[in-house]
């Protein structure tokens, strides 16, 4: 489980995040929404040790990990598929999902486990092409695959729908679900899409302006009006 315990964040002297606290337990998909530039990416960004927090604390499995760097939260099991993908143009789709698994011994990390082509079947048809030749979604799925190849307990993705197309849009949602389901994973998913956000949320918290304005379980949403909160 990761618990985030009143977490405050700032950009020089703007206070971006506010006492943020939100927990994600393993089995579920734990939602956090908001309108654009409340600190939803900047949360991520603290989460994985992209970005220091001020105060407050990030626990996994009742451990602070807010003093570790980024590759000590990988290898402690933290996984991120960030906003726009940032896949390795150049590289092949197999060596895009590698680079996930360099915190494995070289051995290991020379092959693609074959559950991760069993969960993006494309992605092993193109596993020799390059990733810059891959659309949105196909590069979509190449990052969330890369993620994975760490075997993490926690999965962090900031807006996987950006930009994608709805059938695609529904293969990461199934993919997401069972992954949550399966019971050995926890999954923070920021989101734009609502209704993608909704069908998926066991537990969810809006920001706003860096604070937490609404927090409970996924049947909650509709009678607390979430969507009216995220609508632009
Ligand atoms: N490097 C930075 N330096 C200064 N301010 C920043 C920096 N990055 C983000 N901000 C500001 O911090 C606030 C939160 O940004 P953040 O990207 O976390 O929001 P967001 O909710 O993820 O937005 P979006 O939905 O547009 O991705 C915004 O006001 C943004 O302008």
């Amino acid at each position: 489980m990761l618990q985030v315990n009143d977490i405050n964040q700032y950009y020089g002297g703007s206070h971006i995040l506010r006492d943020v606290s939100l927990t994600a337990p393993i089995g579920e998909c734990s939602v956090v929404l908001g309108r654009n530039g409340v600190g939803k990416t900047t949360l991520l960004k603290c989460l994985m040790g992209i970005l220091p927090i001020k105060s407050g604390e990030i626990l996994l499995n009742d451990k602070d990990i807010s003093k570790m760097s980024p590759e000590q939260r990988v290898r402690a099991g933290l996984a991120y598929v960030p906003q726009g993908r940032d896949i390795f143009s150049t590289l092949t789709v197999e060596e895009n999902i590698l680079i996930g698994m360099a915190k494995f011994s070289r051995s290991k990390a020379k092959h693609v486990p074959k559950h991760l082509y069993d969960i993006f079947p494309v992605l092993d048809e193109m596993k020799h092409r390059r990733g810059g030749d891959l659309s949105g979604g196909q590069q979509q799925q190449l990052a969330i695959a890369r993620a994975l190849a760490s075997e993490p307990t926690v999965l962090i993705l900031d807006e996987p729908t950006e930009g994608i197309q709805p059938s695609i849009i529904k293969d990461i949602g199934r993919v997401l679900r069972d992954l949550a389901d399966k019971g050995d994973m926890a999954i923070v998913l920021v989101e734009q899409f609502y209704e993608f956000a909704e069908e998926l949320a066991d537990n969810y918290t809006v920001l706003s302006r860096g604070k937490v304005v609404s927090q409970g379980a996924g049947d909650t949403m509709v009678e607390n009006n979430v969507q009216d909160l995220v609508a632009i």
